[in-house]
C-alpha cells in the first residue's frame, strides 16, 4: 500500500469507528457485530448499557495494581544494571511515591495539618464553581467571576497559614519525606492545581480573554515550589497534576469540576479523567517491557527481546481500548464535554519574562502530555511530538528523562531484515500500525467533540489555548498537528 492510500484507509477506518459509536442505529449494529470477534479492539465493550454510566473500574484497578506492583519490583531490582531501568525506577520511587501510576493521597485527614485548609476550601468552593446554565451576558459573568474570586481570596487568607506551608515545602525540598510523605505531596499538588484552574475559570469568553491573572499568594507560593520540584515552569496545571493524580490509590475520582450538576455531566467529566489514569495503569506493563526489551537487546538475548516487544504489542490493545471505549457519546456526552469538562483544563494566560522581556503564554492540559505516548514514540525512534520548551512546561522532569534514555537506547533502527531481527522488526511494525489507527481515530473523534456548540466560549482547546477567530479555521490549525503526527508515525 502506498503511504497516501494507507493514509486514506486509516482516515476512513477512524471515521467508520466514530460513525458506529455515534449513529442512532448503534444498538442494531451492536447486535449484528457482537456475533463477530473483532481482534484488534475492545471497541464494543460496555455498549450494552443504556445511557451514560460510570465505569465500574475499581476492582479492575485493584487487581491490575497488584499485578503492576510485581512488574515494578522486577524493574527496581534491575536498576543497577542499566540506566533505562534506573531512570524508570527513579520515576516510580520519587514522583510515583513508590508506585505507578503515582500514588496520590486525597485523604486530607492524613495530610500535614497546615495543608488541610486547602481541602476545606476545595469543599467550600467546588459547589460554587459550576453554573447550571452558562450565561452569554458578559456583565453577569463578570459579576459571577468577581464574587467567586472574592470568596476564594477570603477563605485562603483566613484559613491558610502560609508560613507553615512554606516550612513544610522546604522540608520536602530537603528530602524530609517523613514529615511530608510523597503521596500527600502528590495529593496536595493536585489540590493546588485544581484551585488555580478553578480561580482562573476559563470557561466563558470574558475569562478566556484575560491575558494574565494575579492569583492569590496561597496559590502561587506552593505552586511555584512544587512546579520546581517536578522540574516544570508553567503557570497552568498539566496532565499529571490535574488528571492522573486526581485519583486515590483505590481508583476513586477525587476533586470534581461539576459538583451538583446532572449525572450526565458528572459522569462525562469522570469518564474523561479516568482515561488518563487508566492509560497509566495499563501502561505499566508496557513501560516494563520497554525496559526489559532494551536490556535483553543490550545483552544480545534476541529471543527474550522478541518476547518483550511482542508483549508491548499485546498490551497496547487493552490500553487503547481505554480510549476507544470511552471517547464516544455514550460515555462522554458530546453535548457537555466542551463546555463542562474541557474548559476547566484550559489556560491561556501568561506573564512577561523578566530575563528577555517577552510575553510568555502558557497552554493548559492536553493528551499530548501523556507519558505513555511519549515513551512509545521514543521506543519506536520517532522524534518527540512536543518541542523541548513545551515539554519543560508540562511534562515532569523525571518523565522527560525516562523518555530521553529510552530514545538513546532504542534499537529498532539497528535491526536487520532476517532471522530474529526480522521477527522483532515485524512486531515493531505492528505496534506502529496500532498507533497509526489510534492517531487516525483520534483525529476524527477530537473533531466531533471540538465542533459542538458552546456559544459562551471562544474557540479554545485545553492544550493549544485560544485558537483562530472561527471554528473552521481553528480545526484546520489543529488538524495540521494531528495529520503531521500521523504521517510521522512510520
Ligand atoms: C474528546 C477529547 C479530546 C480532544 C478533543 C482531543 C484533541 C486533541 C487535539 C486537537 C490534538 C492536537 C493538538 C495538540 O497537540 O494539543 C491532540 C493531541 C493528542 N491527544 Fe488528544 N484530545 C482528546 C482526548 C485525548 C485522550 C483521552 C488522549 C489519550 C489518553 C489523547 C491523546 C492525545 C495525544 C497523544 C496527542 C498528541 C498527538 C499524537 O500523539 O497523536 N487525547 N488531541
Amino acid at each position: 500500500m502506498t503511504p497516501l492510500s494507507e493514509f486514506i484507509f486509516l482516515s476512513v477506518l477512524g471515521s467508520i469507528f466514530t460513525l458506529i459509536v455515534s449513529t442512532p442505529w448503534r444498538p442494531w449494529l451492536m447486535k449484528r457485530l457482537s456475533q463477530y470477534t473483532i481482534p484488534s479492539f475492545n471497541l464494543f465493550k460496555g455498549f450494552t448499557r443504556s445511557g451514560i454510566v460510570f465505569s465500574d473500574s475499581t476492582n479492575t484497578h485493584n487487581s491490575t495494581c497488584a499485578f503492576n506492583k510485581q512488574k515494578l519490583d522486577i524493574i527496581h531490582d534491575l536498576s543497577d544494571c542499566h540506566e533505562v531501568a534506573s531512570s524508570f525506577s527513579t520515576l516510580v520511587q520519587q514522583d510515583g511515591a513508590g508506585c505507578w501510576p503515582p500514588r496520590s493521597n486525597h485523604n486530607e485527614k492524613t495530610w500535614p495539618a497546615c495543608l488541610q485548609a486547602y481541602k476545606d476550601i476545595y469543599h467550600e468552593m467546588a459547589p460554587l464553581l459550576p453554573a447550571e446554565n452558562a450565561s452569554l451576558d458578559d456583565n453577569i459573568n463578570e459579576r459571577r467571576i468577581f464574587e467567586f474570586r472574592t470568596r476564594f481570596v477570603q477563605l485562603l487568607s483566613q484559613k491558610v497559614d502560609l508560613a507553615e506551608v512554606q516550612r513544610l515545602l522546604h522540608a520536602a525540598d530537603a528530602g524530609r519525606w517523613d514529615v511530608f510523605p510523597r503521596d500527600a505531596y502528590n495529593g496536595f499538588y493536585c489540590c493546588v492545581a485544581w484551585c488555580r484552574h478553578a480561580y482562573s475559570i476559563p470557561v466563558v469568553r470574558l475569562a478566556q480573554l484575560e491575558k494574565s491573572i494575579a492569583l492569590p499568594m496561597e496559590l502561587v507560593m506552593p505552586w511555584n515550589s512544587m512546579q520546581s520540584h517536578f522540574g516544570l515552569d508553567s503557570e497552568s496545571g498539566n496532565n499529571m497534576s490535574n488528571l492522573v493524580l486526581n485519583f486515590n490509590p483505590a481508583g476513586g475520582y477525587a476533586l470534581k469540576i461539576n459538583t451538583g450538576l446532572s449525572t450526565l455531566i458528572q459522569s462525562s467529566e469522570e469518564e474523561f479523567a479516568r482515561i488518563f489514569q487508566e492509560v497509566e495503569v495499563l501502561g505499566v506493563p508496557i513501560y516494563c517491557s520497554i525496559v526489559e526489551s532494551i536490556l535483553a537487546y543490550a545483552r544480545g538475548d534476541k529471543e527474550s527481546c522478541l518476547e518483550h516487544v511482542r508483549d508491548i504489542k499485546g498490551q497496547l490493545r487493552p490500553l487503547l481500548s481505554s480510549y476507544y471505549d470511552r471517547v464516544h457519546d455514550a460515555k462522554i456526552a458530546r453535548s457537555v464535554w466542551l463546555s463542562r469538562v474541557q474548559g476547566f483544563y484550559a489556560w491561556g494566560m501568561g506573564h512577561q519574562n523578566i530575563t528577555n522581556g517577552e510575553w510568555e503564554k502558557f497552554d493548559g492540559l492536553s493528551g499530548n502530555q501523556v507519558l505513555l505516548f511519549q515513551a512509545l514514540d521514543a521506543f519506536l525512534g520517532l522524534e518527540a511530538y512536543l518541542p523541548r520548551l513545551i515539554q519543560e512546561r508540562n511534562v515532569p522532569l523525571l518523565q522527560r528523562r525516562f523518555c530521553k534514555v529510552v530514545k538513546k537506547h532504542a534499537f529498532r533502527g539497528q535491526l536487520a531484515d532476517e532471522g530474529l531481527d526480522g521477527k522483532i522488526k515485524k512486531e515493531f511494525e505492528d505496534i506502529v500500525k496500532r498507533l497509526r489507527v489510534f492517531r487516525s481515530a483520534h483525529r476524527t473523534r477530537a473533531k466531533v467533540y471540538l465542533t459542538q456548540p458552546a456559544p459562551e466560549r471562544l474557540p479554545m482547546t485545553a492544550g493549544k489555548s485560544l485558537l483562530k477567530e472561527d471554528m473552521d479555521q481553528s480545526l484546520l490549525f489543529l488538524d495540521q498537528f494531528m495529520v503531521g503526527r500521523l504521517q510521522q508515525t512510520v
